[in-house]
């Protein structure tokens, strides 16, 4: 089955809304004729300006996070209703920063990916392992654990429109990027793990994308890797011209 690749920029707490509308302004042109679903994640507060400014161009908008409750004493979260008002059509869920600086965990995880699937959002489920469980060899079992976990209570059909994202934790950020076989051999992992649970149209479904430092430079090597069907970009992603070239790989 032929998977559409899917590049998000996940702009993490960077860009106001002024800064927002005028990146993707300076984006929607450089990415008009992008073969790839476009993905950009602003802040909650500069959603709906850059949902607005994306109106008519090919950009998506996605959230990067959303709770399980439809309303209620929950401060400082943001429901699904709110996300649909706005037009969000995707949302960054589990990212290893929610999990290591806001103690989000593998369950919440799992109700957050319900919420947004059932609100026709579609998640973006990260998973990855630290620097010390890849050298102690346990990371194709870690990563595996989270994606069984955030996955659980999906049917097999739902899971084929799922997005997870590969970001092994000592690659964000840091400019070392796993290198080609690196992603790959989890990636892979990662879908194999998928057809063992909810069968092989599921996991020949899933898009998988791989985030860690992926620049302009590095792009075309890696969506040459079978299992890799995108890219989760943090930095580069602030930036429309290196954006656009990972794009447009
Ligand atoms: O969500 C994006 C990732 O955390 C990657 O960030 P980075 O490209 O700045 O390493």
């Amino acid at each position: 089955m032929a998977r559409t690749p899917i590049i998000a920029g996940n702009w993490k707490m960077n860009n106001t809304i002024v800064e927002g509308k005028n990146l993707v302004r300076g984006l929607a042109p450089l990415v008009k004729d992008a073969k790839v679903t476009v993905v950009v994640c602003p802040t909650a507060t500069a959603l709906a300006a850059v949902a607005d400014a994306a109106l008519g161009t090919n950009i998506h908008v996605g959230a990067q996070n959303v709770h399980w409750e439809s309303h209620g004493a929950f401060t400082g979260e943001i429901s699904t209703g709110m996300l649909n008002e706005i037009g969000v059509d995707y949302c960054v869920l589990g990212h290893s920063e929610r999990r290591g600086y806001f103690g989000e965990t593998d369950e919440g995880v799992n109700k957050r990916a319900h919420a947004a699937f059932a609100a026709g959002i579609t998640p973006i489920i990260c998973c990855g392992e630290s620097l010390e469980q890849r050298e102690a060899g346990v990371y194709l079992d870690f990563v595996a654990g989270q994606v069984k976990a955030a996955l659980a209570g999906f049917k097999p059909e739902e899971v084929a429109q799922l997005v997870i994202a590969y970001e092994p934790i000592w690659a964000i950020g840091t400019g070392k990027t796993a290198s080609f076989e690196q992603a790959e051999e989890v990636c892979a992992h990662i879908r194999k793990t998928v057809a063992a649970e909810f069968g092989q149209e599921a996991a020949d479904g899933i898009r998988i994308q791989y985030g860690g430092s992926v620049k302009p430079a590095t792009i075309k090597d890696l969506m040459k890797q079978p299992n890799v069907d995108g890219a989760l970009v943090g930095g580069a992603s602030l930036k429309a011209k290196d954006f656009s070239e990972i794009v447009n790989y």
